[in-house]
């Protein structure tokens, strides 16, 4: 106490959490003068080093202790509001995530901030230069009438070079200004475009534009089929917001490879929304943290990570495709995008849209029960027919040994390529071939690293592991028996399907589809346009051509095989594949013309199979929601996985070993109850699964045991992780415990 009165009269004690792996703030003591509030950005020594973070609390009229360290400055960064804290706080509570590491979720791509950086723009002076050449007269052409332009946009004008433009600033011909930066995102405007909807479409836009108004808190499920014009109904959603003067956040699964959307999304609102993703880059993205957090930006179009931007007056939220496991981010703190957005809203007050074709099982019960509003569009915008789905029975009717494309198919496609419209041909497994094999000794290519087989890339000539990214060479010999000319491609992936498209259609113009090819996602973006504008005839396609695209000449989605990820014994496949199959049928017949969908299957009497042929999704869901119910699975149940890995197997499983005893020695808790070890558990107990090898045992050379926790929906799930992991045995030997509380991913 006595050391009080070292600190000047003045000075603040505050709490601040670092982003960092620590589950507290801590106290340090800032100069009067700074007069810092919560949500204030600073920087402190943290052991060694010096960080930023941000004020969680300030301990008003508390008296410094001597030992505490000192803020050493404040940053100029808009305050973190109080909203975002909350839900930083929430979120890492409930997904066991330290808290730090919860913040910098929030506060990673402002580190980058620089200010904004002023842009010099140039201007004709009305002098000529002494020398007329055709390039400079279109120079100036192009700069003519008093404004003001941009190095690149004059350049790209008159098509000459930059450097033409520097020779007319020193003839005087031209001249530099200083300009302010230009803006991260131009104004949007509500009634630039405002659509004619449908009666159906109307009805639902309704409500959610009432939600917005009334700034209710409010989730709501959009469930409509494909092509039904669900966009179209939550764009009059965000013109609602934005005519109440808010914000609005759309979520998207793959929006680094939607350009289309941002596309639409202009000629609804006459400007683009920011985008971010991974492929911004860092400067942009500060400069879009910022904005959002001062409610200069209005609208942003992103990627799971979008959730933590700071904004100051949200609105809505939209997650589309909501049942995409894309959502599910595993690596470092793992959450559900889709859940945590839920609960962004309700810290916000702002109204969520959930939409997709093929909701969540989760975002259909929640619908059902009257947790969610259930918004619906049953049919497809402008009369368009939905597509004609046909099973075509592998059985019977499938195609030679060593080919993969059934004789209706390919008659399907050439008709299809004969009338001038386009093909789809599906196949969610990207590479040449699954698996090769030696014919004379048997010997498998597999990575050492991982339990998977090796996938032959064979444009790239190698052979790649797709859990941990290995590749090497695929030799000529087998490194076995060192017999030649006897390695054998197993299975089909899309490259070996184009090989075989070619044979059939050496005419057609093909393309193959795939997130694994050189190039990116700017690559992918210029092919999917490339596809809308009718540029090729067969499109040969992974997972990726399935989402959200519209390609209007296309009218032939054809299913290689429907059955991959059927038997994978993953608790959610057939849902995965139920809302997969959907999707990708659904890019059929969007235009002009009707479509068809051929499904390549060896049981189309598989329930998930009948349903999607009979076009029954309520059948489907009754069957899979009563499945879920009677197993006491999600959402009627929780779950929970802890993943212990090491290099060595013996002490991951050792450790796994000792998590489960020293789960049933917790002490009696208030807020949960652990069943008995190997005995029946009542319905209100928490019961531990395993520990048993995770189905790929092995990933990038560590081992891998997984406990499953399954609980009531009840049951504090999160208290008991957390008495758990505070009782358990230390994790020696590199051992790590990751843990996903709702895990979507049975791997
Ligand atoms: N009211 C409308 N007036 C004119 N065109 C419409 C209308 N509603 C939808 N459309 C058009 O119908 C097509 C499908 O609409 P949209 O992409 O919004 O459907 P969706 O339900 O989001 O589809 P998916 O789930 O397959 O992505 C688009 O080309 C869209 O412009
Ligand atoms: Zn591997």
């Amino acid at each position: 106490m006595s050391a009080a009165q070292d600190e000047p009269e003045g000075a603040q004690v505050v709490d601040v959490l670092a982003p960092v792996a620590v589950d507290a703030p801590y106290s340090y003591v800032a100069p009067p003068g700074l007069g810092l509030r919560p949500g204030d950005s600073v920087t402190v020594p943290l052991g060694t080093r010096e960080t930023y973070g941000v004020v969680w609390s300030v301990a008003e009229g508390a008296a410094p202790r001597s030992n505490l360290k000192r803020v050493t400055a404040r940053l100029d960064r808009p305050p973190l509001p109080q909203k975002l804290r909350d839900f930083i706080d929430w979120l890492a509570r409930y997904t066991l995530t330290p808290r730090g590491m919860a913040l910098r979720l929030a506060t990673r791509a402002a580190e980058d901030a620089a200010p904004d950086a002023p842009r010099t723009l140039y201007r004709a002076t009305g002098h000529s230069p002494e020398r007329l050449t055709p390039t400079r007269r279109r120079l100036l052409a192009a700069a003519e009438g008093g404004m003001t332009f941009s190095k690149k946009a004059l350049a790209e004008a008159a098509a000459c070079t930059a450097g033409v433009v520097d020779a007319m600033v020193d003839e005087g011909a031209l001249e530099a200004v200083a300009a302010p930066p230009e803006p991260v995102a131009r104004p949007l405007d509500p009634d630039f475009a405002a659509p004619l909807l449908e009666p159906a479409q109307s009805l639902a836009a309704g409500s959610l534009i009432e939600a917005v108004r009334t700034k209710s808190y409010k989730p709501f499920l959009l469930e409509g089929v494909t092509g039904s014009g669900k966009t179209e109904v939550y764009f009059e959603a965000i013109a609602s917001a934005l005519t109440e003067g808010g914000q609005a956040l759309v979520m998207m699964p793959e929006i680094a490879l939607t350009a289309q959307f941002l596309e639409r999304f202009a000629a609804r609102f006459g400007e683009r929304p920011a985008e971010w993703h991974s492929g911004v880059s860092q400067k942009k993205r500060a400069r879009i943290w910022r904005a959002a957090a001062t409610g200069q930006l209005r609208v942003v179009a992103g990627a799971r990570s979008a959730l933590f931007l700071p904004f100051n007056n949200l609105r809505l939220i939209v997650v589309d495709e909501e049942h995409e496991g894309a959502y599910k981010q595993d690596d470092g703190a793992s959450y559900h995008a889709r859940d945590m957005a839920v609960v962004r809203a309700r810290f916000e007050n702002a109204t969520i849209v959930l939409a997709s074709a093929t909701p969540s099982i989760e975002t259909r019960v929640n619908a059902e029960t009257g947790r969610y509003g259930h918004l619906r569009l049953h049919a497809r915008a402008g009369a368009r027919p939905m597509p004609l789905l046909e099973p075509i029975d592998m059985r019977r009717e499938g195609p030679p040994r060593g080919a993969w494309i059934a004789p209706r198919l390919a008659q399907a496609i050439a008709e299809t390529i004969s009338r001038g419209e386009q093909a789809l041909l599906f196949l969610n497994r990207r590479g040449y071939a699954p698996l090769t094999l030696c014919r004379d000794c048997g010997h498998r290519f597999r990575c050492t690293q991982c339990d998977a087989w090796l996938v032959e890339h064979r444009f790239r000539r190698a052979l790649v592991c797709h859990h941990c990214g290995h590749v090497e060479r695929r030799p000529d010999a087998c490194p076995e028996c060192g017999a030649t000319e006897s390695l054998a491609a197993c299975g089909p992936g899309v490259e070996r399907l184009a090989e075989e498209a070619a044979t059939l259609f050496p005419d057609a113009r093909t393309l193959v589809l795939s997130s694994d090819f050189p190039g990116g996602a700017e690559r992918i973006r210029r092919e999917l346009d490339d596809i809308a504008n009718g540029a090729f005839d067969i499109v040969i396609g992974t997972q990726l051509v399935a989402k959200g695209h519209n390609f209007p000449q296309l009218t032939l989605v054809g299913v290689v095989d429907a059955d991959l990820g059927l038997g994978s014994g993953d608790p959610r496949a057939a849902e995965r594949t139920f809302q997969l199959l959907n999707q990708v049928t659904g890019r059929a017949g969007r235009g002009e013309r009707p479509g068809r969908a051929l499904i390549q299957t060896f049981q189309p009497e598989h329930p998930v199979i009948a349903a999607l042929l009979s076009g029954d999704a309520e059948a489907f869901y009754a069957q899979e929601i009563a499945l879920r119910e009677r197993a006491g699975l999600p959402p009627f149940g929780r779950l929970a996985a802890l993943i212990v890995s090491a290099k060595d197997a013996a002490a991951a499983e050792g450790h796994a070993r000792a998590l489960l005893r020293a789960a049933h020695e917790l002490p009696p808790s208030p807020r949960y109850r652990v069943a008995t070890l190997g005995g029946l558990p009542e319905a209100d107990e928490i019961m531990i699964l395993g520990p048993a090898e995770a189905p790929i045992a092995l990933i990038r050379g560590r081992f891998r045991y997984r406990l499953l926790v399954k609980a009531p929906r009840g049951a504090d799930v999160q208290g008991f992780l957390r008495d758990l992991l505070a009782t358990a045995p230390r994790e020696r030997g590199g051992v790590r415990v990751q843990i996903d509380v709702d895990p979507q991913n049975f791997m």
